[in-house]
């Protein structure tokens, strides 16, 4: 990856910064000149209608799109082209809606996949085929099962994947993330396919996580993003048509027109 520092603005780099990206597929612009700073410390929400631009944004913050312009800046640094496979380097982690788990291993064992931040190596394969533990073995299994203990699942460690409710996958998907260490936490929709109760409990957990790392939350449930998030930017028609406050988004006149005869909860 090639990086280059950016302009000291002499306060704290953000976490991750966006600016003037444009996406096009085809004909369709689904990102036109957006800017975002998810800062330090913060829970930054991405809401919008549908086909607003959500996914492109995420997919561009996680580098599985490549913008057609546009700088992504991260704690300072300029990042020429970002790649899936340099967001541990990065410090940044991310849980996508598809979740994306293995099914033929133990919920341990993919959660030791995001413990294993050089996983690209090979290196986690060598350990997983190794019966005997080694002391670098050791160290993952313990980290990824306190990440299981702190997410309140570590008793499904020795479980697969396919055989646990839907809401616990998530959680595992999410521990895997969190396995990595990350200072950046990207997000996309966490919150489908939940009940209310189990969105509440997301909630909270967001929140905390809010108060160890910078999350940046792509989400439909206004809800949820209205009581975790710090910071929201607003896309709609793949523009940012607002950003600010919880407060000042749920008042913002454009916002309102944006989400007429959708559901909008104040
Ligand atoms: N791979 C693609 N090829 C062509 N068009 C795309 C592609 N991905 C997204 N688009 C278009 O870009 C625009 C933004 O899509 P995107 O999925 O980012 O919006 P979204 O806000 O996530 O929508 P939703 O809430 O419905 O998931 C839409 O018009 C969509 O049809």
């Amino acid at each position: 990856m090639s990086s280059t520092p950016s302009a000291d603005t002499g306060t704290r780099a953000a976490a991750l910064e966006l600016s003037d990206v444009t996406v096009r597929f085809g004909g369709i612009t689904a990102l036109s000149e957006v800017g975002l700073s998810v800062r330090p410390g913060s829970v930054h929400g991405v809401i919008g209608p549908n086909g607003a631009g959500k996914t492109t944004l995420f997919n561009v913050a996680c580098g599985f799109v490549t913008p057609d312009t546009g700088r992504i800046v991260r704690e300072g640094r300029t990042l020429d082209k970002l790649a899936p496979h340099q967001l541990a380097g990065l410090s940044m982690a991310r849980t996508l809606q598809g979740l994306g788990l293995f099914d033929r291993i133990t919920v341990l064992d993919n959660v030791i996949v995001g413990a294993d931040r050089h996983a690209s190596s090979g290196f986690l394969g060598s350990l997983l085929a190794l019966p005997g533990a080694s002391r670098e073995e050791k160290a993952l299994r313990e980290r990824a099962m306190a990440v299981l203990a702190d997410l309140g699942i570590e008793q499904y460690a020795g479980r697969y994947p396919a055989s646990l409710p839907y809401p616990v996958r998530k959680r595992i998907a999410l521990a895997r993330a969190l396995a990595a260490e990350p200072t950046l936490l990207l997000l996309d929709e966490p919150a489908s396919g939940l009940s209310a109760a189990e969105m509440d409990e997301l909630g909270d957990l967001v929140s905390s996580l809010g108060s160890r790392m910078s999350v940046m939350l792509v989400e439909h449930h206004m809800d949820l993003v209205m009581r975790v998030c710090d910071e929201i930017t607003v896309l709609d028609f793949g523009k940012v048509i607002a950003h600010g406050t919880p407060d000042e988004v749920r008042n913002d006149p454009a916002v309102l027109a944006a989400y007429l005869g959708d559901e909008v909860t104040h």
